[in-house]
């Protein structure tokens, strides 16, 4: 399939030649024939350029989108290619792409959170167009403008929801800017609505990019997303920026300052921020109070500093938090935070708490703006501190409830009562989870690439009395070089980057061989990707399976969602019980399972009772594999059994 890239409008545009000049032009008389060639004008055509897109990003999965759409529809890929050259290089075949189009119904989403339309084809007839519209819902039928043309696909404008989706409720929308910014897609559907879109955004980044495991039968069903405690008000960090003219007018007026627009929508004509292609943004119904505060004092500080700058920027917004007592006054210069431009003073917000702990009766969140201040979060008991501009998860609300879901898929099943456990928290951050995960194991080692935030991960250590913590700055590979725990006895945390891990991480992580892996992402298509290859693709990856994967709503109204799935190291000496587990029929299935010794037998002390919910297809393999270890010597009904 070819990759996706966009062709530009002809218009505005400066080109050589235009189309057709070369007929239109008037020849002069060659006066100086046979002594001189004259050169022919030359006609630069324009050519599409191919983009590479990494396959996990939105414009990646959207080639696996279309895909699955043409088998659906009956399609080929011809019926709905649109001619690249001739759009660039003929104005006509420009305009008669770049159109109005009434009465699209929405099939479906895209990863990205657009809508997903079949339209008829401008140049072939029975031909279909496949085009992207932004904040257009399943069964919606709409008017869309096209405005951009690729190989494969169209993006359009939502100009008029002609007939709603049963998705859509607009009263819902909380943001005067709905509609325009690109920040949020999902405020208009009711929230259990949206976090079975997430659930879907999941199924399908396992369908497109865990191809072996999907087409096997070998992945369980996606648990139901959890939801975030806040809907609103969540985030703890915000970056509004502003672009400056290339060509550095003296400027009078303050150019925009807020998020990317969404192409320029017409369906919701309140929706305010202006029309440029950076959003002029007063406050955002996502972010907390306290970073709703520091973006005004920064808007207006902006508004009398504009013409100091010489290019573009972007303003850093998080959230601070320090608690005291009754009796403590709050320490300006020991906590600097954006500045109200009238009073001068540090913004802040007070929190009464009441509970029995004499020294948090008060909590006081200030908004930073300086990358290198250090900031607090407490989580769960835990305190975090870490420099405002380094990595720290921004949905503070979600975290006690990952951070405990992390912690208890940690344990390694067929363990003996008190039995050491080791943790390796590869891409530790400032020690969010080590930290939160230490409490039921021996030692917890972390490693982590930027020295900012293992420095915080080693401090974060000590102020919550965790000992066992050990933090090593390194690329994730790194680990396996210092690591000295016995790999049947360690859980091993993935938290990796959008990009996910790569392959010389994934190899030495299946020849470490650990029990068990709990992989948490926040982008679910490299995840999924990572998974498949790390189980198909090296030495060790055959003896893990996908024991469970779960979405959590890290950023209500928006399309994103993180995922954490559970790879599930067994034993070979369960070679029968291995077998069971690999197996799937959708079935609701439990399992009692017991480790074998040499001979078979169950080991005293190791059976654990697994709930196997779409793991096991039918009983003919399962049994296979038992029966002949039953007849060896009568060890069925010890080893194993299963109800539903
Ligand atoms: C998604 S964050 C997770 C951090 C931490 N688990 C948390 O929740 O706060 C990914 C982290 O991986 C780090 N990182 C990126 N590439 C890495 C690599 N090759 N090896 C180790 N750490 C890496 C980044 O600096 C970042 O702190």
């Amino acid at each position: 399939m070819a990759p996706a890239a966009a062709a530009e409008p002809l218009e505005g545009k400066k080109r050589s030649v235009s189309p057709g000049r070369e007929e239109n032009e008037t020849k002069k008389p060659n006066l100086d024939q046979g002594k001189q060639k004259k050169k022919q004008p030359k006609i630069h055509k324009r050519k599409y350029k191919a983009k590479e897109v990494d396959p996990t990003s939105p414009m990646g999965v959207l080639q696996y989108e279309i895909k699955e759409l043409l088998q659906q529809h009956g399609l080929e890929e011809e019926s709905i290619s649109n001619d690249m050259s001739s759009i660039l290089n003929d104005s006509e075949s420009f305009n008669k792409h770049h159109r109005i189009v009434e009465n699209a119904k929405i099939l479906r989403l895209s990863s990205n959170g657009d809508g997903l339309t079949l339209i008829n084809h401008p140049n072939k007839e029975n031909g279909k167009q496949i085009a992207l519209v932004p904040f257009g819902l399943p069964g919606d039928i709409v008017k869309i403008r096209v405005f951009k043309s690729h190989p494969l696909y169209v993006e359009t404008d939502l100009l008029e929801v002609i007939e709603s989706s049963p998705n859509r409720n607009d009263s819902l929308i909380n943001c005067r800017y709905f509609g325009k910014c690109s920040g949020c897609q999902y405020q208009n559907v009711d929230y259990n609505q949206q976090l079975i879109f997430k659930k879907q955004t999941i199924e399908n980044a396992y369908k497109y990019l865990a191809p072996i495991l999907s087409k096997n039968d070998q992945l369980p069903s996606i648990s139901s997303t959890e939801p975030s405690p806040l809907q609103f008000t969540y985030r703890t960090k915000l970056t509004p920026h502003f672009n400056l003219p290339y060509s550095k007018p003296v400027l009078t007026t303050p150019p925009s300052l807020g998020f990317g627009a969404k192409g320029k929508p017409a369906w919701r004509p309140q929706a305010q921020g202006g029309d440029f292609s950076v959003l002029d943004i007063e406050e955002c119904s996502i972010g907390t109070s306290i970073i709703n505060q520091g973006m005004k004092n920064e808007r207006t500080k902006f508004h009398k500093e504009f013409k100091n700058y010489k290019k573009g920027a972007t303003i850093l917004l998080r959230e601070d938090t320090t608690t005291l007592t009754k009796e403590e006054t709050f320490d300006e210069s020991k906590h600097p935070g954006s500045v109200n431009q009238e009073t001068q003073e540090i913004s802040k917000i007070e929190i009464n708490i009441e509970n029995d702990d004499s020294k948090h009766e008060k909590l006081i969140k200030t908004c930073v703006t300086d990358p290198r201040q250090i900031v607090t979060e407490y989580i769960n008991g835990f305190t975090f501190e870490f420099s405002a501009g380094e990595f720290f998860q921004n949905n503070n609300s979600i975290l006690p409830a990952v951070t405990n879901y992390v912690k208890n898929n940690l344990s390694i099943p067929n363990s003996l009562p008190n039995e050491p456990n080791y943790l390796v928290d590869a891409y530790c951050g400032s020690g969010l989870f080590s930290i939160t995960c230490s409490k039921n194991v021996s030692r917890v080692i972390g490693v982590e690439v930027s020295a900012d935030s293992v420095k915080f991960a080693e401090r974060n250590a000590k102020t919550n009395n965790i000992e066992n913590a050990t933090f090593i700055v390194g690329k994730a590979e790194k680990i396996f070089g210092s690591i000295d725990t016995p790999s049947n006895r360690t859980s091993v945390i993935l938290d990796p980057p959008r990009k996910g891990c790569d392959d010389v991480f994934l190899n030495q992580l299946s020849d470490y061989h650990p029990a068990k892996i709990v992989y948490i992402s926040c982008n679910v298509h490299s995840q999924a990707r990572d998974v498949d290859w790390f189980i198909n693709k090296t030495g060790n990856g055959k003896d893990y399976y996908v024991e469970s994967i779960k979405g959590f709503d890290f950023f209500p109204q928006t399309h994103h969602v993180e995922s954490v799935a559970v790879e599930l190291y067994v034993p070979r000496k369960c070679s029968a019980t291995n077998r069971i587990i690999k197996a799937k029929d959708h079935a609701s299935v439990q399992i009692n399972i017991a480790n074998v010794d040499e001979e078979g037998r169950a080991i005293a002390g190791s059976n654990t009772t697994y709930a196997l919910a779409g793991h096991i297809r039918g009983r003919g393999e399962a049994d296979d594999s038992l029966n002949r270890l039953a007849q060896q010597d009568g060890l069925l009904k010890n080893v194993w059994s299963y109800s539903r």
